[in-house]
């Protein structure tokens, strides 16, 4: 049987290449229509090949309604159809990506997947290249395109570091592993399907990720609301850290 990770891979290199479909057949359809058609559409192949290959598993998924069931289950695959909708509703973006994780009771996430068809590259858990090397120059940190952190400025002067703006987590975790970026920080809202394969495969990849306090990400939680998160390469992640709480003190 396939590997829970290489059926994530898989399937989030399927869904993003019907992604590339719907951008390629948009005519003239309006960015919200064209989001819209695009996430219902990578749900359905994600949902749909999910129940044929891991009919026992649940599945938490950003367009599908919550079925609390999980709560009792062993394996939840927790899918974010398309992460950066508006940004791929937008032309010529490739800051948007597809997510497929899975979650297993008392081990968080054990298998995790980002594809991101734009750039025709899908990172997974069972494959991580060591995180690129480090850049010269000055430290990025990664951040919303259209909701930054407040404290992100200011935690940007106290590294000396410049922020770069970026749709889509997917994308700005990946832009770290593979080492065009130095921290992806988020804060204000989000939910377990943007971070849950982002974090599995960076930390596969041996980098931190965690909540802006520093404590663990958890998922499959009651409420499946996660607001912030902090991913970066591990030499950075005590400096980064204790800025942001001078920041948030
Ligand atoms: N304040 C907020 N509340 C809820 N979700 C947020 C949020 N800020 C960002 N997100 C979600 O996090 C993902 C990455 O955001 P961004 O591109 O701004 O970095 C997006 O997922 P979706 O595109 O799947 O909706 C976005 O909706
Ligand atoms: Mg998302």
């Amino acid at each position: 049987m396939t590997t829970d990770a290489r059926l994530a891979a898989e399937l989030a290199e399927q869904a993003g290449a019907l992604l590339l479909d719907v951008l390629a057949d948009a005519g003239d359809l309006e960015p919200k229509a064209l989001g819209k058609r695009g996430d219902a559409e990578s749900n359905a192949l994600l949902l749909d090949r999910l129940a044929t290959h891991r009919p026992g598993d649940a599945v938490l998924s950003e367009e599908s309604a919550d079925d609390l069931a999980r709560l009792d289950a062993n394996r939840v695959w927790i899918v974010d159809p398309l992460d950066g909708t508006r940004e791929f509703a937008k032309q010529g973006r490739s800051d948007w990506a597809v997510h497929v994780a899975l979650w297993e009771a008392g081990r968080e996430i054990t298998a995790a997947a980002v594809a991101q068809p734009a750039l025709d590259v899908v990172h997974a858990s069972d494959d991580v290249v060591d995180a690129g090397a480090r850049r010269e120059g000055r430290t990025r940190i990664l951040v919303s395109d259209s909701r930054p952190p407040e404290f992100a400025a200011p935690v940007a002067r106290r590294l000396d570091a410049d922020l770069v703006p970026m749709g889509s987590a997917g994308a700005k975790a990946m832009a770290v592993l593979r080492g065009e970026a130095d921290v992806y920080v988020h804060a204000g809202g989000q939910w377990e399907w943007d971070s849950a394969a982002p974090v599995g495969v960076v930390l596969a990849a041996g980098l931190h990720a965690s909540r802006v306090d520093g404590s663990a990400l958890r998922y499959n939680e009651s409420h499946p609301y996660l607001p912030d998160l902090v991913i970066c390469r591990p030499e950075l992640a005590d400096a980064l850290l204790a800025a942001i709480a001078e920041e948030l003190s």
